[in-house]
Order: C-alpha cells, then sequence, then structure tokens
C-alpha cells in the first residue's frame, strides 16, 4: 500500500459506473433493492441465485421483468445471468445469448453459498456448455471456492484456483471469464498470470475491511460474507490490485441482503449489503490507498470493456461531505443493516 500525503480533493466526477456483481433478491424485495442499485449505477449484472434460481432463459427474462417493473430509476439497465447446473444444456446457452439480454452465465459449486444447492458439481458436467459458451462469446461466472468440507474455509479460494481454475482456464483459452468477488492475493496472482480473457471483480467491503473487523473484540455478522474475509496481507493485496489501473480488475458490489434477524443470528446468513453507498464506499477505499484518480476505470471503464460493452457516456459527481448511514433501511416489509450502519461515510454522490 502507498502512503501519500492526505488528499484535500473535495469533488470528484467520473463517467457513469456500473455494478458487475449484485444480488437484486426478488418479490418484495426489489422495490428496495432496484431503487438503490439504480440511484447512479448505469447497469448491474444481476446474480440468478434465487429461490429456484434462474437456470433457464425463460426464468432469466421473467425476472429481468419483475426488476424492469419495480420501477428503475433513470436509464438503468439490468444485465441478466443465466444460473449453471449440472443440467444446462449448450442449446439453452445459444438460446439465452441470442436474446441479446443474458450476457453471461455463473457457475456456482454446489453448496458454496448462499441458495448454490442447485450449482456445479464438478466442472467436467458442464465442459459442453462452456465449449457454446466459449463459442458464442458469452461469460463466465465464477463463484471461486472448493466445498469440500476438510478444506478450511479460508483456503477455499486458493484452493479452487489450484485444483480447478488451472484446468478451466487451459482447456478453454477463448472463453471470458470473470472470478467473482477475489479476497486473496492468490487470486490477484493468479488474474494478472492469465490470459487477457481472465478478469476479476472487487467489492468494496473486501477493499476496506479484513477478517480483524469480523471477528477482533466481539464477532461482527454483517461483515460476514463468502469468500469470507481474510487477513490483512490479502486485502492490502486487493487494493494494490483494484488501485493499480489494470484493465482486469473492476467493480463488482456482491451487495447481498439478508434481512437483520437472519444475520443477527445463531447461524447468520452470508452476505453484506452495500447497494446504499456503493461507489461512495470503494471512494473511501481509493482515497485511502491516495489513488482516487483510478477509481474511473475501475468503476466505469474496466468492467463495460471487458464484456465488449460501450462505456456509459454520462458522469456522475462525488462530493466530500460526511454523512451517517442509518442503522437500517426498509428491504421488502422487514429490513437490512447495510456496511457502515451508524457510521460516517465521507462521500457522497450529488
Ligand atoms: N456473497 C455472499 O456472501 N452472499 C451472496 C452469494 C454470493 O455471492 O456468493 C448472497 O446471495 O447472499
Ligand atoms: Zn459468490
Ligand atoms: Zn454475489
Amino acid at each position: 500500500m502507498t502512503n501519500k500525503a492526505p488528499n484535500t480533493q473535495s469533488t470528484l466526477t467520473i463517467t457513469r459506473p456500473d455494478d458487475w456483481h449484485v444480488h437484486l433478491r426478488d418479490g418484495d424485495q426489489l422495490k428496495d433493492t432496484v431503487r438503490d442499485i439504480s440511484r447512479y449505477m448505469g447497469r448491474a449484472i444481476i446474480m440468478p441465485n434465487l429461490v429456484p434460481p434462474a437456470i433457464c432463459t425463460e426464468t432469466a427474462l421473467s425476472y429481468r421483468a419483475r426488476i424492469m417493473a419495480a420501477g428503475p430509476q433513470g436509464s438503468f439497465e439490468p444485465l441478466m445471468v443465466l444460473y449453471l447446473t449440472d443440467k444446462t444444456s449448450p442449446e439453452e446457452i445459444k438460446k439465452a445469448h441470442a436474446t441479446g439480454k443474458i450476457v453471461a452465465a455463473k457457475v456456482y459449486p454446489a453448496g458454496a453459498t448462499t441458495n448454490s444447492d442447485s450449482g456445479v458439481t464438478s466442472m467436467k458436467n458442464i465442459y459442453p456448455v462452456l465449449e457454446a459458451m466459449q463459442e458464442v462469446g458469452m461469460l463466465l461466472l465464477i463463484h471461486g471456492e472448493v466445498t469440500d468440507s476438510s478444506i478450511d474455509i479460508f483456503d477455499r479460494e486458493k484452493v479452487f484456483l489450484d485444483t480447478i481454475m488451472v484446468d478451466v482456464v487451459k482447456d478453454f483459452p477463448e472463453l471470458k471469464i470473470v472470478l467473482e468477488h477475489i479476497t486473496t492475493k492468490d487470486a490477484v496472482d493468479f488474474v494478472n498470470n492469465a490470459s487477457e480473457n481472465v478478469a476479476a471483480t472487487i467489492t468494496a467491503h473486501h477493499l476496506l475491511y479484513n477478517r480483524n473487523h469480523m471477528l477482533a473484540g466481539g464477532i461482527r455478522p454483517h461483515y460476514y460474507c463468502l469468500p469470507i474475509l481474510k487477513r490483512n496481507t490479502h486485502q492490502h493485496a486487493l487494493i494494490d490490485a483494484a488501485t493499480s489501473g489494470s484493465k482486469k480488475f473492476f467493480l463488482g458490489t456482491d451487495s447481498a441482503p439478508h434481512y437483520k434477524d437472519k444475520k443477527e443470528a445463531a447461524c447468520g446468513c452470508a452476505g453484506a449489503y452495500t447497494a446504499h453507498a456503493a461507489l461512495e464506499l470503494y471512494a473511501e477505499a481509493f482515497e485511502d490507498a491516495g489513488a482516487l484518480d483510478k477509481l474511473e476505470g475501475f468503476a466505469s471503464h474496466y468492467g463495460p470493456d471487458f464484456y465488449g460493452l460501450a462505456r456509459n457516456t454520462d458522469t456522475v459527481t462525488l462530493i466530500k461531505q460526511p454523512w451517517t448511514v442509518p442503522a437500517s433501511y426498509p428491504l421488502g416489509g422487514d429490513h437490512v443493516v447495510p456496511i457502515k450502519a451508524e457510521s460516517v461515510i465521507e462521500w457522497q454522490v450529488k
């Protein structure tokens, strides 16, 4: 990490950003999540881990219609994702791709995270699907953790890279792959050493926090997400990657709301809510690293470039005007506790 002179900049105007990894959920929750995501994000990659998951073209498109019906602000565009299972067919990939509205497909290793039970049990099971994706140019998004209970939870990302990712990138060199929400130096190195077809999203919370924030001096369930926060050396590697100016790393919040009582529980759900202040939280992390000038590329340029989409043409302006995050926000008739609840965030979007 760099230690530069204190920053005195008080406004920052950048190309409108997009969120390349977000959970909007469904039903009553949509009016709240869609309001937050569409405040200033131009587009977002909408994760398909619903109950039941969006495993085919029809379910993904009807989910898209429900998002649009929830009344997004501005010209927000949801980019849909197919949830891959062991049974997904290559024909389904071609059908989804042909709609022009489904831009990627997602691998959840079965059992790895929230609503992943119908996920993929072995990469080999979906090799024909990956062939089809490579052929039509559909992106593969991966939750990169092994699920083997004998592997320590803090090592599951690294073991996934070493035992599974190596083969996928070797066997599908032309397939565009996004390693989602990376959390380790190992993942940064993997992406940097891979071809230009391999990129990664990084969340704001993995830039701002490490496992001490979650576990030292009391257990704080709102920091619990998957892949789990790692030690600070990994956090620093993520900060270096995000602020490096490399086009391989871009913004994906992984904002993943769960009701307050489902987080503050004996067995709490994994997921952190950051959509109330996504860009503002990234701005804090980049400012702390003395790299506010690198925020625009990360938030607004490298994502669309990797997806082969046009960059947004308008701008948003961040102003330095501290505000206190509420203790909770309404979510589908219940409540979600956001990251930085009752704490001050330095930046706000005008
Ligand atoms: N990140 C999380 O901890 N949770 C996500 C699922 C995911 O992205 O793995 C969720 O849907 O709640
Ligand atoms: Zn995930
Ligand atoms: Zn996610």
